[in-house]
C-alpha cells in the first residue's frame, strides 16, 4: 500500500515506521507550508497534523479520490461537512479520536459501565486526560469520546465541560506533564467508595499500528467508517 502522510510530527514519524515494517511505502509526507501536493501515487491517506489543517487536507483527498483514516483531533465542527464531500466524491473516510485497539476495548467498558451506573444518583462522575506539554487542545478527543459515550447511556447529563461545577454536565479535568503520551481516567465517586476505569498508554505505538491497520481496511472500500468496522474486520475468523 502506498500511503501519504498528512502531518509529519510525533505521530506522522511513528506511522512511517510501523507501516514500513508492515511492508507499506510512504510516497509523501506533508507538513506545515506545503501547498498544492502531489496525491497521484497514493493509495491512501493518514492525517495526524493540526486542528487548522485537517479539514482542508482531508477534502483535497477526497476530491482526489484518496480515502483518508484522519487521528487529528480538535476540527470536528467540520466532521459533518467533511462526510458530506466523502460521500460526493465517492470516497473512503474513517476517524477516531484514538485508534488504539486498548482504548477501542475500553470505551467499551466505558459504556458498560455507564450504563450500569446510570440510575446510581449517589455517584458522581468524572472524566482525567493527562497528556504532554506539546499537545494543541484540550480536553483530548478520547475524553470527549468518553464524555459523549457515558450522556449516551445516561439522559440525566446535559454534556461534558472542561472542570465544570455543574452537577448535570461531566466535568473533564485536563493535566499536561511533559513526554505523557495519554492516560484517561474515568471515576464513579460517592461516600462510600469509588470506581475507576483507566487506560494508560506506554508509547505512541498502539495509535499508529491501529490507524496502520484502518488504512489497510479502508484501501479499496467507499464509504464512511468507524473503528468498530475495522475492528469486527480484524476480528471476524
Ligand atoms: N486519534 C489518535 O489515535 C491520536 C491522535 N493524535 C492527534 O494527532 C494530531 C497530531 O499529533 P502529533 O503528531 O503529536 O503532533 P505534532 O505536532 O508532532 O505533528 C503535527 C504535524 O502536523 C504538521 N502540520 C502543521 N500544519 C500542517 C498543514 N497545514 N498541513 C499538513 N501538516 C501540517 C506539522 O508540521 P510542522 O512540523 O512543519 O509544523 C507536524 O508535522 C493531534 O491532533 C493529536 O491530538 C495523536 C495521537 C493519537
Ligand atoms: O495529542 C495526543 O498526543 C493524543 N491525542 C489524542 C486525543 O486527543 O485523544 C489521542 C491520544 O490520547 C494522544
Amino acid at each position: 500500500m502506498k500511503i501519504a502522510l498528512l502531518g509529519y510530527g510525533r505521530m506522522g514519524k511513528t506511522i512511517e515506521e510501523i507501516a514500513e515494517n508492515r511492508g507499506h511505502e510512504i510516497v509523501l509526507k506533508v507538513s506545515d507550508g506545503i501547498e498544492n501536493y502531489d496525491l497521484t501515487k497514493a493509495d491512501v491517506a493518514i492525517d495526524f497534523s493540526v486542528p487548522d489543517a485537517a479539514f482542508k487536507n482531508i477534502t483535497i483527498c477526497f476530491k482526489a479520490g484518496v480515502p483518508v483514516v484522519s487521528g487529528t483531533t480538535g476540527w470536528l465542527d467540520d466532521y459533518e461537512k467533511a462526510t458530506k464531500i466523502c460521500s460526493e466524491e465517492n470516497s473512503a473516510f474513517i476517524y477516531a479520536s484514538n485508534f488504539s485497539l486498548g482504548v477501542n476495548v475500553f470505551f467499551e467498558l466505558n459504556r458498560k459501565l455507564a450504563g450500569m451506573m446510570q440510575g446510581l444518583e449517589d455517584y458522581s462522575i468524572e472524566i482525567e486526560e493527562i497528556h504532554h506539554t506539546k499537545k494543541l487542545d484540550a480536553p483530548s478527543g478520547t475524553a470527549i469520546s468518553l464524555a459523549e459515550q457515558i450522556i449516551h447511556e445516561n439522559k440525566q447529563l446535559k454534556g461534558w465541560q472542561l472542570d465544570s461545577a455543574d452537577e448535570n454536565k461531566i466535568p473533564i479535568h485536563a493535566k499536561r506533564i511533559k513526554d505523557v503520551p495519554g492516560t484517561h481516567v474515568v471515576s464513579y465517586d460517592s461516600n462510600i467508595d469509588t470506581i475507576e476505569i483507566k487506560h494508560t498508554a506506554k508509547s505512541r505505538q498502539g495509535f499508529a499500528l491501529g490507524a496502520v491497520v484502518a488504512a489497510e481496511y479502508l484501501q479499496d472500500k467507499t464509504g464512511i467508517y468507524s473503528m468498530k468496522d475495522v475492528l469486527a474486520d480484524l476480528f471476524k475468523n
